[in-house]
């Protein structure tokens, strides 16, 4: 019998979790049009072939918000695969250093303290991000 059920396209993508010298992350709100639009994320895009996961970050927030950040610790690597498409999302913490953040390339930008994250919709290979997050800074106190 011939199988017809096709493997989703894959995307590596490099994710920041940018804080700002409050405590306060960083989140944007995606494009209403186009996939998983009007949800929450943290900001990242495709590694280009060549870069290392750090320099796709460091290039991404400067083409998505036009701030210069540090790339710090990495926090979690997540696979996800959605309906019709599969990601890997590796998350670096990184410090804001300059410029203010403008919403370049996405609806919307917002500062936001750890216990509102739960107050925005994200995709849901964001449920284990946000999980990490609130544990490590659980550990941290
Ligand atoms: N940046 C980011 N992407 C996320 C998160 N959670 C999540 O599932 N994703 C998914 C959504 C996208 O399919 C992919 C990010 O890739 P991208 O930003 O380069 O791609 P895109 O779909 O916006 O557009 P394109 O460049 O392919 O045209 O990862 C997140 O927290 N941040
Ligand atoms: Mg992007």
């Amino acid at each position: 019998m011939h199988e017809t059920s096709s493997v989703p396209p894959h995307k590596i993508i490099g994710v920041a979790v940018i804080r700002n010298n409050q405590g306060q992350i960083l989140i944007d709100r995606r494009h209403q049009k186009g996939a998983m639009g009007g949800l929450w994320e943290f900001p990242g895009g495709k590694v280009e072939l060549g870069e290392t996961v750090q320099e796709c970050i460091k290039r991404e927030i400067k083409e998505e918000l036009g701030i210069e950040i540090e790339v710090g610790e990495h926090l979690i690597t997540v696979d996800h695969t959605y309906p019709h498409l599969r990601v890997t999302l590796t998350v670096h913490y990184c410090c804001h250093l300059t410029g203010i953040p403008q919403p370049l390339e996405c609806d919307e930008v917002r500062w936001v303290n750890l216990d509102e994250l739960k107050d925005f919709t994200f995709p849901e290979a964001n449920v284990e991000i946000i999980d990490a997050l609130l544990k490590n800074a659980a550990a941290h106190k």
